[in-house]
């Protein structure tokens, strides 16, 4: 019988800490994968616990090679660092070349790889991938969320995590977690205030990076925040991935319309599925009377995806809170509330759909 994610979580949630509580219910344990018979994860532990925790990964390590159908246990802690020093840094060069590989792939343990386009900038692409991430991870499936718009990266402040991922072993980039979400966004690994510079062999392979060196541990879904466009990050991506296939925003108004019929045609081009079209910015419903209003006009998604005889998956509001939320860290997802039901909608679509 092989040993799934749950069996080594109960054997883990048994070895208890010299400070109390033990290594599950404590959330300390990361990026478990299972590979027939070998497992591996990672203990994350405060810095002051490092000099206490090498019996207890020790302990652990036993643990797991105990269960039926495990041979091999390998598993890295992250505080072995003296507890006054500073975390190391991955000894990465994020942004090199390319480097060759025999066809599409998927990183170990992810089930599902779906990207989040538009044709326009602007039209809240980072905005949807943030919240329906949330909105999928409450209603309990395991999400990681990509953040690939490498010319502007939003997802760190959206999903509130900050610090550069650390790397063990100088190869594996271990990512953050944020609100329930294993997030990873090509901005954590660079300088915020340096622009990125870079030619598409320098993008593809900071991608390919990003996929193959991410311990991104067992998920349902992967969503991935793609910039803007038809460049060079999409062909990378629909070439290189085993994609289940691409989410399409746009805004209701003609000119980001016409844009996302070049990113629904692009998709087309390389045979990468397109999973449906969303509408956002939908409509505003004024706070003091009540009122709709449509300023980006309301309806034109939905017709478009009719008239290509695609799955039109929701609609999201034009909301204040929406913005404000999302530039706190603390997307409206996390809430209860109509506006966080439209992505909860969108969500439950896409669990239903067997998409998530
Ligand atoms: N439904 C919405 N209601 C209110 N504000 C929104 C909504 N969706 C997005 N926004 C806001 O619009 C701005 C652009 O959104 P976002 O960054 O998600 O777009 P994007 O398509 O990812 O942009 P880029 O092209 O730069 O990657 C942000 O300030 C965001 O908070």
């Amino acid at each position: 019988m092989s040993v799934t994610r749950e069996n080594v979580l109960n054997a883990l949630s048994t070895i208890g800490l010299p400070s109390g509580g033990d290594l599950v219910s404590l959330d300390m344990i990361r990026a478990v994968s299972i590979q027939n018979d070998s497992v591996s994860f990672v203990i994350e532990a405060p810095a002051d616990d490092a000099p206490r925790m090498e019996p207890v990964r020790a302990a652990a390590v036993r643990m797991v090679e105990a269960l039926d159908g495990v041979s091999q246990v390998s598993a890295v802690l992250t505080a072995h660092r003296p507890a006054d020093a500073k975390p190391a840094a991955p000894s990465l060069k994020v942004g090199r070349h390319p480097t060759p590989q025999a066809g599409p792939t998927k990183p170990a343990g992810v089930d599902r790889i779906v990207a989040i386009a538009s044709g326009k900038g602007g039209v809240g692409k980072s905005t949807l991938s943030s919240n329906l991430a949330i909105a999928l991870a409450r209603q309990g499936r395991r999400v990681g969320l990509l953040d690939a718009d490498i010319h502007g990266p939003s997802q760190p402040r959206m999903m509130g995590v900050s610090g550069k991922p650390a790397s063990p072993d100088g190869k594996t980039i271990l990512p953050l977690h944020g609100h329930g979400v294993t997030v990873m966004s090509i901005g954590l690994m660079m300088d915020p205030d340096k622009a990125v510079v870079w030619r598409g062999p320098m993008l593809m392979g900071a991608l390919q990076q990003m996929l193959g060196q991410v311990a991104w541990g067992d998920l349902d879904i992967l969503l991935v925040d793609l910039p803007p466009g038809t460049g060079d990050v999409q062909l990378t991506l629909c070439q290189k991935t085993q994609m289940t296939g691409a989410i399409v925003v746009s805004t209701p108004q003609d000119v980001a319309l016409l844009d996302a019929r070049k990113a629904l045609d692009m998709f087309d081009t390389l045979n990468t599925p397109v999973l449906g079209l969303v509408e956002n910015m939908s409509m505003y419903v004024c706070p003091d009377c009540g009122r709709e209003a449509h300023i980006f006009g309301h309806g034109g998604v939905r017709d478009e995806a009719k008239r290509l005889n695609l799955p039109f998956l929701g609609e999201i509001p034009l909301d204040l809170d929406i913005r404000l939320a999302g530039d706190a860290g603390t997307p409206v997802a996390l809430t209860d509330g109509p506006v966080a039901d439209a992505y909860k909608a969108l969500a439950k679509r896409l669990i239903d759909d067997g998409l998530a």
